[in-house]
């Protein structure tokens, strides 16, 4: 692979999506260092910050950032302010929801992984889950989440959900590309035995399933696979789905993984691509180097995957899993011996840099590492 030069922006956010953007950008750096690659980073608020500093959760700037660059790393927003005052108008979650709008980003891909070094760990037990690889197609830019949305005169709420034929058409396919080249095997999650647009989902991935001709195709009420994720998650391949169900299920598909700090995911669409952890701004423990990085640093692998370096993806994936396997965890999955956010994104970082020199203490590289990168 050549040498290469590309524009990223950070959007870091609020709450930990600061401090988890930081390791990645670490573990970016140390590709570049490895690779001979250079990534210049430029930051751009986004969330509750940008309503302090600007009043607008998606400043123009930051929007004509993300469409300047090659691709978008971004951590999380939200806070407690607002998720506290229903009656706030400007809200941080909306520059959020705009930014894909606007970038178009259609897709939103989730990897599920039970890893075997966590196995552990899992609340659930391993037996269940060990061997899981499913990948989540989330519909991003419709559904309930962009619906009209309001209060009656007589105080009535409603918050309408809208899907079209194009935008499920464009995603299936995609999830269907993605099917073809793993287990061959898609699973719908509608509710189309009460919505009407589950209806229309299930009508449109029926009209295109035959273009698939090797895809096995199922459809499971999204009630119904909320368990069955749980009990049975090895029967997935890839979950195609609309936004809000999308969002559910793959919350809590991060317990098969062990945490919501594991899940990174790639929203895509027609132009510049966001790479972010699925989880949110998880304010009760900003500032305290509790946050596991690692969703935020597969996210950036998977930024990696999407510019085509491969290689450098693939070797992020392999420090991350030596982070598990040698317990450099933090403290959701590691809470008798924890190490900070900071000493887990080094470790994966000091591991890049020098992975063909392996003599070293694990304990030690994290720990003193961190006073050197
Ligand atoms: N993409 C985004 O920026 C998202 C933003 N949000 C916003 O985030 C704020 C907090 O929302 P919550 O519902 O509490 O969701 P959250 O995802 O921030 O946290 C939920 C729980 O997941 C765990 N968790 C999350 N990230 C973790 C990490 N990196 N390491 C270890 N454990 C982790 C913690 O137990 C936490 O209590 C809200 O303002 C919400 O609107 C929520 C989801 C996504
Ligand atoms: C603002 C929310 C839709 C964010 C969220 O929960 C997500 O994208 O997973
Ligand atoms: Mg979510």
């Amino acid at each position: 692979m050549d040498l290469v030069t590309k524009k990223i922006a950070l959007l870091p956010g609020d709450g930990i999506g600061p401090e988890v953007c930081r390791q990645a950008v670490k573990v970016l750096d140390a590709i570049a260092e490895r690779f001979g690659h250079r990534f210049e980073f430029t930051s751009h608020l986004v969330g509750a910050c940008a309503i302090d500093a600007t009043g607008n959760p998606l400043p123009d700037e930051t929007l004509a950032a993300c469409r300047a660059s090659d691709a978008v790393l971004f951590g999380a927003i939200g806070d407690p302010k607002y998720d506290n005052d229903p009656s706030a108008k400007v809200r941080p979650e909306q520059g959020l929801l705009r930014m894909r709008k606007e970038l178009g980003l259609f897709a939103n891909i989730r990897p599920v992984t039970a890893y075997q070094a966590l196995l552990k760990h899992s609340p659930l037990k391993s037996d269940r889950i060990e061997g899981t690889d499913m990948v989540i197609f989330r519909e991003l830019t419709g559904g309930i989440y962009f619906g009209e949305k309001g209060r009656t005169a007589d105080g009535v709420a409603y918050d309408n959900c809208t899907y079209s034929r194009p935008e499920i058409e464009r995603i299936a396919h995609l999830a269907f590309q993605s099917a073809a080249g793993r287990r061959q095997h898609l699973t719908l999650v509608d509710k189309a035995n009460v919505l009407e647009t589950s209806r229309l989902w299930r009508e449109v991935v029926r009209e295109i399933a035959p273009q698939y001709p090797g895809v096995t195709v199922d459809y499971l009420f999204v009630d119904n696979a909320a368990m069955q994720i749980i009990t049975n998650p090895k029967q997935f391949d890839v979950v195609l789905t609309e936004n809000m169900f999308g969002d559910i299920i793959s919350d809590e598909a991060s317990v098969i993984a062990g945490s919501m700090g594991l899940l990174p995911s790639a929203s895509v669409g027609a132009a510049v691509a966001v790479f972010e952890p699925i989880h949110g701004s998880y304010p009760q423990a900003k500032g305290k180097g509790i946050a596991n990085p690692l969703a935020a640093i597969l996210s950036a692998a998977m930024l990696l995957d999407h510019l085509g370096l491969t290689a450098e993806a693939e070797l992020v994936r392999e420090a991350v899993d030596e982070a598990l396997t040698n317990n450099i965890l933090t403290p959701e999955l590691n809470p008798t011996a924890p190490y900070t956010t900071e000493q887990v994104g080094s470790y994966v970082a000091f591991w890049i840099a020098d992975s063909n020199e392996q003599q070293w203490n694990a304990h030690n590289i994290a720990v003193g590492v961190s006073t050197i990168i």
